[in-house]
């Protein structure tokens, strides 16, 4: 069975939900301690959504200096699929282990909506079980979702296929309605909705995100 480690950081809040997530897809839930320089063999990290240290300097700034964070950076570079939801996007954006930041909402508030969401590309760890095309619905709930990049850097990311996921309905003001992006290996991605609370009818309208889990469930088991 794959072991799937979620980190826990001061001020996480959605670790238990995507710990839950990974039980319920079928792999073992690993919780990971944001003090510990050990993932404890992970086969994969998720890095889950919440305010990490207040969300103080920017969200994920301080986050992005704990000591699990050397070891994550290390096995992402050398391949393990880390998901990064929310927090966790804009801590993998901190750590440069994706490009392009967060900014505040453009109608400076929280937000906290389903949305509608277009699967660009399946050439991911996260995302393989899906169709290219899918139209999805995730949760969405944050106050700094707004995405952007340099003309560069939004020019690579379209030419590269890396555009994970895209909003219908932009929100937040996100550069080129990206709500999710890929590193070039495809083995890192971020995205501001969340799948971890899309895996149950009882609190859900949709189980669009458990197709996230599977994903990864399934790119390890055709690895040997
Ligand atoms: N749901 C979350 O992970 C929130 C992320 C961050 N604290 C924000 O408000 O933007």
């Amino acid at each position: 069975m794959p072991r799937i480690g979620v980190v826990t950081f001061p001020g996480s809040l959605d670790d238990h939900d995507a710990l839950r997530a990974v039980r319920l897809a079928g792999a073992e839930a690993v919780p990971l301690w944001h003090g510990s320089d050990s993932t404890e063999g992970v086969d994969a990290i998720v890095l889950p959504g919440g305010f990490s240290y207040g969300d103080y300097l920017r969200c994920g700034a301080i986050a992005r200096f704990s000591p699990v964070m050397d070891t994550v950076i290390d096995a992402a570079r050398k391949g393990m699929p880390v998901l990064g939801i929310c927090n966790g996007f804009q801590l993998l954006c901190e750590a440069h282990l994706l490009e392009g930041a967060m900014i505040r909402n453009a109608n400076q508030q929280f937000i906290c909506r389903d949305e509608r969401l277009r699967v660009e590309t399946i050439d991911t760890t996260w995302t393989c079980a899906f169709a290219k095309g899918d139209e999805i619905t995730i949760v969405l709930k944050n106050g700094e979702g707004n995405f952007q990049a340099s003309p560069e850097t939004l020019r690579k990311l379209e030419e590269n296929d890396q555009v994970v996921f895209r909003y219908l309905d932009n929100p937040n003001g996100s550069a080129n309605d990206i709500a999710g992006i890929t590193n070039e290996r495809g083995n890192v991605v971020g995205l501001m909705p969340h799948p971890e609370h899309n895996v149950e009818d009882l609190t859900s309208p949709s189980l669009d995100g458990q197709k996230f889990f599977e994903s990864v469930i399934s790119f390890l088991g055709t690895r040997v």
